[in-house]
């Protein structure tokens, strides 16, 4: 195990010497500042071990940001290198690994964490429960995506990125073709983010089903709820394949198998299909929860329910059920032949029908609604034109014939774009805009927010509608140049300023993190946007047993008519009982460090260290079973106490922004 340190470091390349600067400074930056204000011991006690699901989505929500950042640089890298013909700021080898380090950190490091983050905080508060079914499950679920993502982010300075697209299609990303460590870390980090996502899945699907208060019928559950059960079963439909996959892909790359090679038997038409068996799921397991923001935020700024719950119900089942059903789209023009590729077309452009349908109701729950522009309602407004403008192209794609000539042109890149842009994007900063109070007691700036959007919003469609114009004309995704004579440049110019407003927006919204730490009031009403869903009936933020009394649900919309009833913030002392938590866990922590030391050792294929290392997770797997920690009880008086100082300073705030 000879350790060749030359090949473990990369040296020579500005860009990444730059990063492992900028690393080694953030480190030291970090564990100086920890040790200065003597906040380790806050950090292990409020962060590291917690296992309540308010502060774990945090920690999801935090790791979304920092991996936008990190998949946004990697956008705005590949616009710099083709803003004009023949340019050479990225090399060949470069551009494929930005992006197929952008497309992962986009979708698995980013678009996931957010929208998990988002079900961790609100779910358990929708449906009137104490915390998700599982609390530790869901810490190690936290950690295991934590650990697969910092795995995977360090082989652009430890050993070298992957560079075979996010779809990492054999032959090319087998080790003939692909030889170096860069491809083994997409292996193994996507392997261990993946277990912890299944595990969320889990977690999510039994707290809905066995957790909800009093009263609450399924048919009586927040949209957004609804969507996160649905969300959770195709989670744990499809995850489990691309475990399957990536474990057979391991086999393949480290131990000498052919599962996916032609040469020895294998079929690298395998891959394909496992890869969208679970990559299509993947589309709907980031775009439903998206789906469910806007319900929320549609209804809450309108001031009326939801159109059409029912329908809504019933098309996003639908949408779950074809989900699993398209994947073929993604191969027309490998040749399965035309019966398949007919039947897999009309499969596709079926889902046009209940995402329509859903459309169709976000307008009609407007329609005579007293509408309030907030910087949340602006997010979903902008979303729909936009997503039709995704879904359109969408069903073009679809239509197998057609897809021979759009297929790996730059008018997909622009197709996905503009579903995953606004479909989550978006979703994501409409959910944060709306529950930012609820989350730290005080809002981000709305005016910032209204920049913040237009910038971001603007900048999307700059730099993404020229790219379907390019791709009809022929301009090939994942090409890092293209000549002068191809008459391409005056697009790729136009796209690439599109880049810079977009991340002007991005910017903006880190400025108005920070502006909400440090200027925003901090006495904000509980429920500022006068809601309609339970998780608006606590404290912002929300007290650590979330409420002091489980509500009981009469009627959709509980909150809301709560408050038409004048009890919505009541409280009857004569209710309040003993409450029984669970207790912190520095465990989950713990595996997510075993599993990426072992993670790392097998990346370079050191078996004895992995081994040894592997010992450290069964080590915790004993410990747990040997746990008999049973939690802790919160007193009635001190219940009594929590709820009577804030509920006497809400007293007094102003109530109802807009
Ligand atoms: C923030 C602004 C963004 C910019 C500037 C950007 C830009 C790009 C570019 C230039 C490409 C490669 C085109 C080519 O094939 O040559 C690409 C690919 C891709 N992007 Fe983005 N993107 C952005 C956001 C996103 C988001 C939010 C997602 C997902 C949620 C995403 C997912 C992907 C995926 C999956 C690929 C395909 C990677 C591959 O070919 O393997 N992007 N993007
Ligand atoms: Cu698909």
């Amino acid at each position: 195990m000879g350790i060749k340190w030359n090949e473990i470091l990369i040296t020579g390349d500005p860009l990444i010497v730059g990063s492992q600067i900028a690393i080694v400074m953030t480190v030291i930056a970090i564990v100086g500042g920890l040790t200065y204000f003597k906040k380790w011991g806050w950090l292990w006690r409020e962060w590291l071990t917690t296992v309540d699901h308010k502060k774990i989505g945090i920690m999801y929500i935090l790791s979304g940001v920092l991996m936008f950042f990190r998949g946004g640089i990697d956008g705005l890298l590949m616009k710099a290198q083709t803003a004009r013909p023949e340019m050479n700021f990225l090399d060949a080898q470069h551009y494929n690994e930005i992006f197929t380090t952008h497309g992962v950190i986009m979708i698995l490091f980013m678009a996931m964490p957010f929208l998990i983050g988002l079900m961790n905080v609100v779910v358990p508060l929708q449906i009137g429960a104490r915390d998700v079914a599982f609390p530790q499950l869901n810490a190690l679920s936290f950690w295991l995506f934590f650990s697969g993502a910092m795995l995977f982010n360090i082989s652009f300075v430890v050993g070298g990125s992957p560079d075979a697209g996010w779809t990492s299609y054999f032959p090319l990303a087998g080790k003939e073709f692909s030889p170096g460590v860069g491809n083994n870390y997409y292996a193994i980090a996507l392997q261990i983010a993946g277990l912890g996502t299944l595990m969320t899945g889990i977690n999510f699907i039994v707290t809905i089903l066995k957790m909800r208060t009093k009263g609450m019928t399924l048919m009586k559950m927040p949209m957004f709820t609804w969507t996160t059960l649905i969300t959770s079963i195709i989670i744990v439909a499809a995850f489990p394949i691309f475990t399957v996959a990536l474990a057979l892909m391991t086999f393949d790359r480290l131990y000498g198998t052919h599962f996916f090679t032609l040469s020895s038997g294998g079929s690298d038409m395998l891959w394909a299909n496992l890869f969208w068996l679970w990559g299509h799921p993947e589309v709907y397991i980031v775009v439903l929860p998206a789906f469910g923001i806007f319900s929320e935020v549609i209804a809450t700024f309108s001031r009326k329910s939801l159109y059409g719950y029912k329908s809504m119900v019933i098309s996003i089942v639908g949408i779950a059920l074809l989900s699993m059903l398209v994947w073929v789209h993604h191969f027309f023009t490998m040749g399965a032949g035309p019966a398949v590729n007919s039947v897999f077309s009309i499969t596709t452009m079926l889902i046009a029908v209940p995402t329509g349908v859903k459309i169709f109701n976000w307008l009609f729950t407007m329609r005579k609604g007293r509408i309030k522009f907030t910087t949340a309602m602006l997010w979903s407004l902008g979303f729909i034109p936009n997503f039709v403008i995704g879904g359109v192209t969408g069903v073009m794609l679809g239509m197998a014939a057609a897809d021979y000539q759009y297929h790996n042109t730059l008018f997909l890149v622009a197709h996905f774009h503009y579903v995953l842009i606004p479909g989550v994007v978006f979703a994501v900063f409409a959910g944060l805009y709306y529950w930012w109070p609820k989350m730290f007691g005080f809002m981000l700036n709305e005016k910032l927010g209204k920049y913040h959007f237009w910038l971001f919003n603007i900048g999307f469609n700059v730099t993404f509608m020229p790219m379907f114009f390019l791709g009809l004309q022929g301009a090939v995704r994942r090409a890092y140049t293209y000549s002068a004579e191809s008459g391409f440049a005056p697009l790729f110019l136009v796209s690439a300023i599109g880049s810079i407003i977009l991340a002007l927006g991005f910017a903006v919204f880190c400025y108005n993190i920070y502006w909400s730490f440090r200027y925003a009031k901090r006495n904000v009403s509980s429920d500022p946007w006068d809601a309609r869903t339970l998780e608006w009936a606590t404290a912002s933020p929300v007290q650590f047993y979330n409420f002091a009394v489980l509500p009981e649900v009469k009627e959709l919309d509980a909150f809301w008519h709560m408050k038409k009833r004048n009890s919505g913030l009541v409280l009857k002392e004569e209710e309040i009982e003993e409450i029984h938590m669970p207790s912190n866990s520095g465990l989950p922590f713990y595996m997510a460090v075993v599993f990426g030391i072992t993670g790392f050792f097998l990346v370079f294929e050191w078996h004895i260290a992995a081994a040894v290392a592997a010992i450290g997770i069964v080590i915790g797997l004993i410990i747990r079973s040997f746990d008999y920690d049973d939690g802790y009880h919160v007193t009635v008086q001190e219940i009594k106490n929590i709820e009577s100082k804030w509920r006497k300073v809400e007293g007094g705030v102003k109530h109802h922004v807009g």
